[in-house]
């Protein structure tokens, strides 16, 4: 059976269905297990396909992470920045698109700017190849896929009425975008389980429209979503952890001067053994990764046996694989 994803763009978990994702997921366990038998079954799935990678930012887990899995099913990878793609020189969405359509067969954008997603939105407009979100400033979700893809393999893939925790964090020197914990709190609802979003105060919640489709997808798929201004009630009985920094954006925009002043006004946010202590003792702590040591997570939980964010890292690679192969190759489903 056709999965019907070719050429389908990646920009929210939102635009894919359940079935979809899961279907997704199917093939990430498949290549995964590839590689770890070293059957090399998939090395020409994306033969001479070329993958563009548009970075508006520096990266290190989705650059590689892409990279390596084109190579790995034997296509190329291409690294631009806006000023080598001459967007810097004003060039429109519409004429980059064009022009990549008519030589590659997908691409990937990171940038998380205000304004990051709608760029995005403008490519997709006009490209006739797929496009994938590499973390823009409402959605992350080539992350929150590997993330749920870890959570499901930790758990045994059961993941009703799970307490997930996704926490701030005090992390202060700059404003982290908001797109991390929005992902979190609109995808695993849909996955059954039970999310709690901690923050300190109303000036650190997320996007309206993230937090009400965090409810709706809650209330559609029978589980919770609930906000806590306490991160030692929230860690309590936890299964997952998952801990980052954001900045203040609803409450100050782009004034980071304020933003910075507001984020170190609330220390103390920190995953510690404390905490981890209150979760349930089969709970994992999850971390995209930049993790601030020290100031978002101690040493001693990161490299602890509940720290799952190696396997977060190495699962972003096999989930992009899946995904590539899903949108720009011939893979049909058994779902
Ligand atoms: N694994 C990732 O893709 N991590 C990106 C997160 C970095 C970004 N500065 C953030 O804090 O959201």
């Amino acid at each position: 059976m056709q999965t019907g994803l070719k050429g389908k763009h990646f920009l929210c978990e939102q635009d894919w269905t359940n079935e979809e994702l899961e279907t997704l997921m199917d093939v990430a366990s498949a290549l995964k297990m590839d590689n770890l038998l070293d059957t090399h079954k998939y090395d020409e799935l994306l033969k001479n396909k070329s993958l563009f990678m548009l970075f508006f930012e520096e990266s290190t887990r989705t650059r590689n992470a892409f990279e390596c899995g084109i190579t790995q099913l034997g296509g190329h990878g291409n690294y631009l920045t806006p000023k080598a793609t001459q967007i810097d020189h004003g060039e429109t969405p519409q004429d980059t698109i064009e022009v990549l359509s008519r030589m590659g067969h997908g691409i990937g954008v990171r940038n998380t700017l205000v304004g990051g997603h709608a760029y995005m939105q403008k490519l997709a407009k006009y490209s006739k190849i797929p496009i994938y979100n590499m973390q823009c400033d409402l959605w992350h979700p080539t992350q929150s896929i590997a993330d749920l893809f870890t959570i499901k393999e930790k758990f045994h893939n059961e993941l009703k009425g799970r307490k997930f925790v996704i926490s701030w964090t005090s992390a202060g020197n700059y404003m982290r975008p908001l797109s991390m914990a929005q992902s979190l709190i609109t995808l695993m609802p849909r996955f059954g389980m039970d999310v709690t979003l901690a923050v300190p105060n109303k000036d650190f919640e997320l996007m309206p429209e993230a937090m009400e489709t965090a409810r709706k997808n809650a209330e559609f798929y029978g589980s919770k979503f609930e906000v806590c201004n306490d991160m030692d009630a929230a860690c309590e009985g936890a299964d997952v952890v998952y801990a980052k920094g954001w900045g203040p954006i609803m409450a100050v925009g782009d004034d980071e001067k304020t933003g910075v002043e507001m984020i170190n006004a609330n220390p103390g946010w920190c995953v510690d053994s404390r905490r981890m202590s209150l979760a349930k003792n089969t709970a994992i702590y999850m971390h995209c990764m930049p993790a601030d040591r020290g100031i978002e997570v101690t040493d001693e939980v990161a490299d602890s046996a509940q720290s799952v964010i190696y396997d977060e890292a190495e699962n972003r690679m096999h989930t992009i694989k899946a995904l590539m192969a899903l949108t720009m190759g011939n893979v049909a489903s058994r779902r």
